[in-house]
C-alpha cells in the first residue's frame, strides 16, 4: 500500500463541493479509488482535521466529504491559460461535464496564476472561463443545449419533450451531460403547499428516471418550479433541486442542472426572456440561454480548507 500524501483543495459553488487536486505535481495511481473514500460523507475528508477550515474568509458549507474529485493540469503557454480538468465522481466514474466545477476551476486556477480568464478542456469541449474583480464569482460558457436524442442521448427516434418516464413528466437534454427536467407546481416559499418542490422525495421518485430504459447513458434528475416567469422587468426565477448520476443522491447544487432546467422551461414557453436565476438548495445561479449559440452559467465560488490525504486510500 503506498503511503504516498496528495495536497489537496476543498472549494465549493453553491454548495456544490470539490477536492482539488493538481495533476502535473501529484500522481494518484487509482483516482476512482481515491474519489469513493474521500468524498464519502460518513467517512470521507473531514475539514475540522485541516488548518484554515473555516478561516473566516470564504466560509464554506463545510460538509464532511465532497461531490467529486476535480484532477485539474495547468497549461500556461496558451493565452488565455489552459486548465485540462477531469471530474472524478464519488461513485469511481468520470464526469465528462459539470458547470458548478468549471466555475470552481476558474477559481482555483485564478488563485493560482492571478489571472482573471481561462480556457477550461472538458471531455464536453473546451469551455471559456472568467472570474470577477475579487474571484468570489465565476461564469462559465456552456456550450448550446441539445435535444437532439441521439445526442442526449434518449433511445428514441423523437426529443423527449414532457413526457412521462418512470412516474415523472420528463424533459430530456445535454448541456454536457444528460438531464431529465421535471417541472412541479409549488416552489420552495409555497409553505401552504403540501406537494411543494421541497416536499418531494426525490431520493424515492429520482433513481427509476436516472436509470429508465430510455436513458442509456442514464441521466441527472432535476425537479424545478417557475417561482416568476420572467414577464415583469426581472429575470424569470426557478427552484430547482438535482439527483446527479455519478454522485448517487441529491447535491446542493448543479450547475448543468441549473442550464438544462433553464433551457427546459424556455423550450416549454414556460418562462420569458433568455435570462434566468436558478435557486438550488445551496444558493442562486444565473443562467443565459439564448436563442442560438452559447448558454453561461455564473454564481459564487469559494474556497474551504487545504489539507493532504493518503493517495491509496485502501
Ligand atoms: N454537479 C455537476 C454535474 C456533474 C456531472 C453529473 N453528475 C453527471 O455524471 O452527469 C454540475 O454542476 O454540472
Amino acid at each position: 500500500m503506498s503511503m504516498h500524501a496528495v495536497p489537496f483543495e476543498k472549494y465549493h459553488g453553491t454548495g456544490n463541493d470539490f477536492l482539488v487536486v493538481d495533476a502535473d505535481k501529484q500522481s494518484v495511481r487509482d483516482r476512482a479509488a481515491f474519489a469513493r473514500a474521500h468524498c464519502d460523507r460518513e467517512t470521507g475528508v473531514d475539514g475540522a482535521a485541516f488548518d484554515g477550515h473555516g478561516d473566516g474568509h470564504d466560509d464554506g458549507p463545510n460538509r464532511r466529504g465532497a461531490d467529486g474529485v476535480l484532477f485539474l493540469s495547468v497549461e500556461t503557454r496558451f493565452d488565455p491559460t489552459r486548465v485540462v480538468m477531469t471530474l472524478v465522481q464519488p461513485d469511481g466514474s468520470t464526469a465528462t461535464m459539470c458547470g458548478n466545477g468549471a466555475r470552481v476551476v476558474a477559481r482555483w486556477a485564478h488563485d493560482r496564476t492571478g489571472d482573471h480568464e481561462f480556457m477550461i478542456d472538458t471531455q464536453a469541449g473546451t469551455r471559456h472561463a472568467s472570474v470577477n474583480a475579487d474571484a468570489t464569482a465565476a461564469t462559465i460558457e456552456m456550450g448550446a443545449p441539445t435535444f437532439d436524442p441521439r445526442r442526449v442521448p434518449v433511445a428514441r427516434d423523437d426529443p423527449l419533450i414532457d413526457e412521462p418516464v418512470e412516474g415523472l413528466r420528463v424533459t430530456a437534454l445535454n448541456t454536457g451531460v444528460p438531464h431529465a427536467v421535471s417541472f412541479v407546481d409549488g416552489g420552495r416559499d409555497d409553505v401552504d403547499d403540501p406537494d411543494r418542490i421541497d416536499e418531494i422525495d426525490l431520493d424515492a421518485v429520482a433513481p427509476p428516471v436516472r436509470h429508465a430504459d430510455v436513458f442509456p447513458d442514464g441521466a441527472n434528475v432535476n425537479l424545478a418550479s417557475v417561482v416568476d416567469d420572467g414577464s415583469g422587468s426581472d429575470p424569470a426565477v426557478i427552484d430547482q433541486r438535482t439527483f446527479e448520476r455519478g454522485v448517487e443522491g441529491e447535491t446542493r447544487s448543479c450547475g448543468t442542472g441549473a442550464v438544462a432546467v433553464v433551457a427546459a422551461a424556455r423550450r416549454l414557453g414556460l418562462i420569458e426572456g433568455e435570462s434566468a436565476v436558478s435557486r438550488p438548495p445551496g444558493g442562486e445561479l444565473e443562467i443565459t440561454v439564448p436563442d442560438a449559440g452559447h448558454a453561461t452559467l455564473t454564481g459564487p465560488v469559494a474556497h474551504e480548507f487545504t489539507g493532504t490525504l493518503p493517495a491509496d486510500p485502501r
